[in-house]
């Protein structure tokens, strides 16, 4: 069994992957760490998976890489400089994504092709997410626009009620309206794809990846 230090354990995310960690025998992982905030490290782990606050990814960053073990986080609104650090990593495997979810990289790749396939029009995103959720506009709505090449300030979101996570690109001209939502239904989507691709990291090399090199992994293991 490997064992699996979960950081932000009591959040909506850390209890998702522990209770598909403890539901999934076949999978080969148990939860050995549960750690909040301000809480010390007693005991092994094999790989560490993070979903906290910016504050809760860097220390749980440091403790990976005192203990020589892979780091995944997927907390999003990190600062600048911590994403250089994990991006120039050489000790240990680091994976970060604003969004683990396969269908959400799948997506954002679809929104790079709109982009190209209509020019001159005038690219809208915005996004939903829960109230309690604390950044705005979200780590996957960024990405879409670095994508897009559009300010995060036009970024439009809401804060509103459950809602898991809807991210919308709309393509404006005079004439119509090309739109492409994706919207999650449940936070399993995130938190099975984060225990999948921990299982991945625990098998790379020491250095940088991210939802590409994971993406790529598994269209080749499709082929096969
Ligand atoms: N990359 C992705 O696919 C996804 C990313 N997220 C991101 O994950 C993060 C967490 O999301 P949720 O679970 O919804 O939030 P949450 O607020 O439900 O959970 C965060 C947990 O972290 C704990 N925490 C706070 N400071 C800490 C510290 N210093 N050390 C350890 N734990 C600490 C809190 O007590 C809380 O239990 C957010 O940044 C969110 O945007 C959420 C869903 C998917
Ligand atoms: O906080 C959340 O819940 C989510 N955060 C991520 C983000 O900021 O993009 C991913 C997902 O949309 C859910």
């Amino acid at each position: 069994m490997k064992k699996v230090f979960i950081n932000g354990a009591e959040g909506k995310m850390g209890k998702a992957i522990a209770r598909i960690i403890q539901s999934r025998p076949e999978l080969g992982l148990e939860v050995s760490i549960r750690r909040e905030s301000g809480q010390a490290v007693l005991g092994d782990f094999d790989v560490v998976i993070d979903f906290s606050t910016p504050q809760g990814a860097q220390e749980a960053f440091s403790i990976a890489r005192k203990h020589r073990r892979p780091f995944l986080t997927g907390t999003t609104n990190l600062p600048e400089t911590f994403l250089f650090q994990m991006q120039e990593e050489e000790k240990i495997p680091v994976f970060y994504a604003p969004n683990v979810s396969l269908s959400v990289y799948f997506f954002t790749e679809l929104v790079r092709q709109a982009a190209c396939m209509f020019p001159g029009y005038e690219a809208r995103l915005h996004e939903i997410h829960h109230q309690y959720k604390k950044d705005a506009p979200s780590g996957t709505a960024k990405k879409l626009a670095d994508v897009l090449e559009l300010p995060y300030e036009n970024v439009t979101y809401e804060r509103t009620g459950e809602v898991v996570g809807t991210h919308t690109a709309s393509f404006v001209s005079a004439f119509d309206e090309i739109t492409l939502t994706h919207e999650a239904k449940n936070r399993d989507l995130f938190a099975d794809s984060a225990v999948h691709i921990a299982l991945w990291l625990m098998k790379r090399e020491s250095g940088f990846y991210t939802m590409s090199d994971y993406a790529k992994f598994k269209l080749k293991e499709k082929r096969k």
